[in-house]
């Protein structure tokens, strides 16, 4: 499959410069697999982005957990892809169901995001995920195939893009999908990249999964075929995210 395992740490809008100090220094001090076994991208909110990038060690990476859909300009509280790249920042979190749903993100948003992150070199962890309401009626794999279409609409190399599937009704909730729920919409979602991209990037995008990942939970829902990495909420800035990074051997 040739799939490197993905571990993203999203510690949203958390930190101050002391916790941010003794985060990075506990993952600075973490017994993880090699980089050839697993891909290490943390997302500390943007104030603290220089820290992180000068601070945390070499084969960890970072995000930015957000920037706006075009170049910088009279767009005021926004922070640029421009100046992500300017701060040598080779991520980028988009699609946040946290933004979608609080801040009203539509997926064509979304998706223009996506692309014009791309095209100033940015790599980008691009997430998808359902409401409650919109799994208890049936709807999830349509969701999560709207979402990923408004992107595939205006994203054409998916080189730089890791798909995350995250189910709103997990996150931030200690509801964790079961392995088979995470296993069911990851194939689905690999499914329609195969036949709407191509069998390529269905094999190649890494899909990773979402929602109340812990030190517990992490083992079962990395033994699943389709399941290749995690987004971290919580759990990322505590000591266990070494555990949840170690569940890529
Ligand atoms: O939103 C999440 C998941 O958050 P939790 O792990 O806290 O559920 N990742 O981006």
């Amino acid at each position: 499959m040739g799939r490197k395992f993905f571990v993203g740490g999203n510690w949203k809008c958390n930190g101050t410069n002391e916790e941010v100090k003794k985060i990075i220094s506990t993952l600075n001090a973490g017994d993880v697999p090699s980089q050839d076994v697993v891909e290490v991208v943390v997302s500390p909110p943007f104030v603290f982005l220089p820290l992180t990038k000068g601070s945390l060690r070499p084969d960890f990476h970072v995000a930015a957990q957000n920037c706006w859909v075009k170049k910088g300009g009279a767009y005021t509280g926004e922070i640029s892809a421009e100046m992500l790249v300017n701060l040598d920042i080779p991520w980028v979190i988009l699609g946040h169901s946290e933004r979608r749903l609080i801040l009203g993100e539509s997926n064509e948003f979304v998706g223009d995001k996506v692309a014009y992150a791309l095209s100033r070199g940015l790599k980008v962890i691009a997430c998808v995920g359902e409401t409650l309401e919109q799994r208890e009626s049936g709807s999830t794999l349509e969701v999560v195939a709207a979402q990923t279409k408004a992107i595939a609409d205006r994203v054409s190399d998916w080189t730089n893009v890791v798909v995350a599937y995250e189910p709103v009704w997990a996150i931030g909730t200690g509801k964790v999908a079961t392995p088979a729920q995470a296993q069911e919409v990851h194939a689905e979602l690999r499914k329609w990249l195969h036949a709407n991209i191509s069998p390529e990037v269905a094999a190649s995008t890494r899909i990773i999964y979402g929602g109340s990942v812990n030190g517990a939970n992490c083992k079962e829902l990395a033994a699943q075929p389709d399941v290749d990495g995690f987004l971290v909420g919580g759990a990322s800035l505590k000591p266990e995210f070494i555990d949840i990074i170690k569940s890529a051997e």
